[in-house]
């Protein structure tokens, strides 16, 4: 890691388990302040739940997260978008409002900031069936960002998505981090998510989770930079992945 930059968040010592299966393994990770960590690892492996602890849902077993869950403004946008069907656009935000205790003044101008920024203000008062799934996304991240967040944890933001969505949405969500900053954390499958988005790169080992490796990732790559990574990257993931599938065959049959 760069030992310039400041540490916005750091988890020390971290472990986690649900009932007897041991899911994260003692990890000690640093986040860049202002910058974005992508998180890489096997499926099943634990990213959700590493990102569920730094929100302050669930309590670790052991170790701690500093500063504490709840002490940082922390926006959250999920895969597979966690809006209200039933709220349109500006309700669904309105509601993640409420309890910052705004005027309802403050609420409206938050409103207004939140869908220019990301382009959605003639779709205030339209419900989430009535959008396209990236329009969903794009709303999942008006939401996290009215909040003023200064963490923001992204959970696999483009796997619901179409590649050309995809590539808008990255190029809009770099506009954003240039206007807003703050720590982001991202957990992905793709590493072009990595590379287009990152600054740090963490990858995961297979469940119960460890810190494989830890890189810091240059603003921009050459195809062959890229292709000569991912294949350094892919010799760190590989055997994980391997472990990874044989535990999920292994609690398919059981
Ligand atoms: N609420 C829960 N209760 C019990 N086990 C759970 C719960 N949530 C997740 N798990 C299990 O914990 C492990 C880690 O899950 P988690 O969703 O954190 O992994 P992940 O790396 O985010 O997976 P993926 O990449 O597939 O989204 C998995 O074996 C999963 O089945």
């Amino acid at each position: 890691m760069n030992r310039s930059i400041n540490t916005a968040l750091s988890v020390q010592q971290l472990s986690f388990s649900y009932g007897n299966r041991m899911v994260l393994d003692n990890l000690n990770i640093g986040f860049p302040d202002g910058k974005t960590t992508a998180i890489l690892g096997p499926s099943g492996s634990g990213k959700s739940t590493l990102l569920k602890l730094i929100a302050g849902l669930i309590q670790p077993d052991t170790g701690s997260i500093t500063p504490a869950p709840h002490s940082l403004i922390t926006g959250y946008v999920f895969q597979d978008f966690c809006l209200l069907p039933w709220l349109t656009v500006q309700d669904n935000i309105t509601l993640v409002l409420r309890p910052h205790k705004l005027s309802p003044d403050a609420i409206s101008e938050r409103i207004q900031e939140v869908l220019t920024l990301t382009g959605l203000l003639p779709f205030a008062d339209t419900f989430p069936y009535q959008l396209s799934g990236g329009m969903q996304q794009r709303a999942g991240l008006a939401r996290a960002m009215a909040i003023h967040p200064s963490l923001l944890l992204l959970d696999e933001p483009f796997s619901a998505i179409d590649g050309q969505t995809r590539e808008l949405l990255i190029g809009e969500y770099h506009r954003l981090c240039q206007q807003w900053p703050m720590t982001r954390i991202l957990i992905t499958h793709q590493l072009d998510d990595a590379f287009d988005l990152a600054d740090q790169l963490l990858l995961l080992s297979s469940r119960p989770a460890r810190v494989l490796h830890c890189m810091d990732l240059p603003d921009s790559l050459s195809p062959d930079q890229r292709d000569k990574l991912r294949s350094e990257i892919w010799q760190h993931l590989k055997k994980e992945v391997q472990v990874s599938d044989r535990q999920v065959m292994r609690s398919s049959i059981a």
